[in-house]
């Protein structure tokens, strides 16, 4: 399944979760303990849901061992072929990006999801995501956007861009772990700044698709969509394929309900968000924004192993814009690359234009300037983990 990894980048580790203390083992031994929490006490799941979710917990605590997704579930070959051999392996022992995918889809599979019935389609995450998007922080960036026409154009860019880029911080499942303590300051400076870059990728050429692979909903969600909405009517994009979840995933990944909740709010609000959801709509029905839900969106895989469909969606874009940790992860590999291997290497494999607008939120990174990374280690603190830092890598 996999195409081959450039062969000059070599294979760092695959990152796992054994490590006892380290951010891997922690998502798996607090994080995932604590979202189930949430889910039950967002939702009064019936007895039968209540009892699949302890087998689940019992199942990922500490030492357990994969167990197969019921062959009831529409997608179970599916996940079986993603499973290879872990299946009957410990939790901690396989690669992390899979455990991690594999525990939210087996999280939907304890819900009943699914399954005919009542509970089928209902988003566990919703209440969360609802709260989120529906908060007074997001009523003072959408009234924010009114400020946005008064800048010089270069500026415009960047700033939404970048508000774009920032907006990654909205991620529930981080906050979960990050605590009441809340997310610590951002750090502005970005680790590696590839702006410029990304603007002149795209007036280097006659406007064509732009695919947008979205990540978290609500406060993240909304200035994506601003950005789409830029990148059409400044004429950087002819169209904007936006790619989200066919399914709720690591709790606050956006699906199409999730723009559409999105775009609600924006036409309930004034002024310029209103204008700009107005216009978004009638990009949708227009086909110039184009939902796509791909099932590998989902798939515990890099996208070294991307299917053909999804393959061709980025292989005719001008640019693909990859926003998130996760995405990044499955991007470059969910490896222990040292720091300063090349992202344009790491990202040999993808089949045109990608740039990556991440904060950082987990072990891996690439592509660091040697004196950033030392500057970075200096500093002592979590950088790579804290979501204090980010990032706008692209490569042409
Ligand atoms: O992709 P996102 O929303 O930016 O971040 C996802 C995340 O919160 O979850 C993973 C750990 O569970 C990490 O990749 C990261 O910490």
């Amino acid at each position: 399944m996999s195409q081959p990894t450039p062969a000059d980048v070599g294979n760092a580790p695959v990152v796992v979760s054994n490590t006892v203390g380290s951010f891997a083992w922690g998502v798996l031994h607090d994080r995932h303990p604590a979202l189930v929490e949430r889910v039950r006490r967002a939702t009064p799941y019936p007895a039968e849901q209540q009892h699949a979710l302890h087998a689940l917990l019992r199942e990922t605590a500490e030492g357990g061992v994969i167990e197969a997704l019921d062959d009831t579930e529409p997608d179970a070959a599916e996940w079986r072929r993603w499973a290879g051999g872990h299946i009957g392996c410990r939790w901690a022992d396989v690669p992390f990006l899979w455990a991690e995918s594999y525990f939210y889809r087996k999280l939907l599979a304890a819900l009943g999801y699914f399954a005919p019935g009542p509970w089928r389609g209902i988003d566990p995450f919703a209440p969360f995501k609802r709260a989120e998007l529906m908060g007074a922080t997001v009523d003072s960036e959408l009234a924010a956007l009114d400020g946005i026409p008064r800048l010089p154009a270069a500026q415009q860019d960047t700033t939404l861009l970048h508000a774009s880029l920032w907006g990654n911080r909205a991620d529930l499942g981080f906050r979960l772990s990050a605590g009441e303590s809340g997310l610590g300051e951002r750090v502005t400076g970005l680790v590696v700044d590839d702006t410029t870059a990304l603007w002149d990728l795209l007036a280097g050429q006659r406007p064509g698709k732009v695919c947008l692979v979205a990540d978290n909903a609500g406060p993240e969600l909304l200035p994506d969509l601003v950005l789409a909405d830029h990148l059409l009517t400044t004429d950087r994009a002819s169209c904007v394929s936006l790619h989200i979840k066919p399914y709720p995933y690591y709790i606050s990944d956006a699906t199409t309900t999730d723009v559409l909740d999105c775009l609600t709010r924006m036409a309930a609000a004034s002024g310029r968000a209103s204008e700009i959801g107005g216009r978004l709509r009638q990009a949708v029905t227009g086909g110039r924004l184009l939902l796509r839900a791909y099932p590998f969106a989902c798939a515990p895989l890099p996208y070294l192993d991307m299917p053909v469909g999804l393959r061709e969606d980025f292989a005719s874009a001008t640019l693909t814009v990859m926003k998130g940790d996760l995405n990044y992860r499955r991007l470059v590999g969910d490896r222990h690359w040292p720091a300063t291997t090349a992202f344009s290497k790491v990202t040999e494999y993808f089949p045109g234009p990608v740039a990556a607008l991440r904060t950082l939120k987990s072990d891996v990174i690439t592509g660091l300037a040697p004196h950033t990374q030392a500057e970075l280690e200096a500093t002592g603190s979590a950088w790579r983990t804290s979501g204090t830092h980010a990032l706008v890598q692209v490569r042409t």
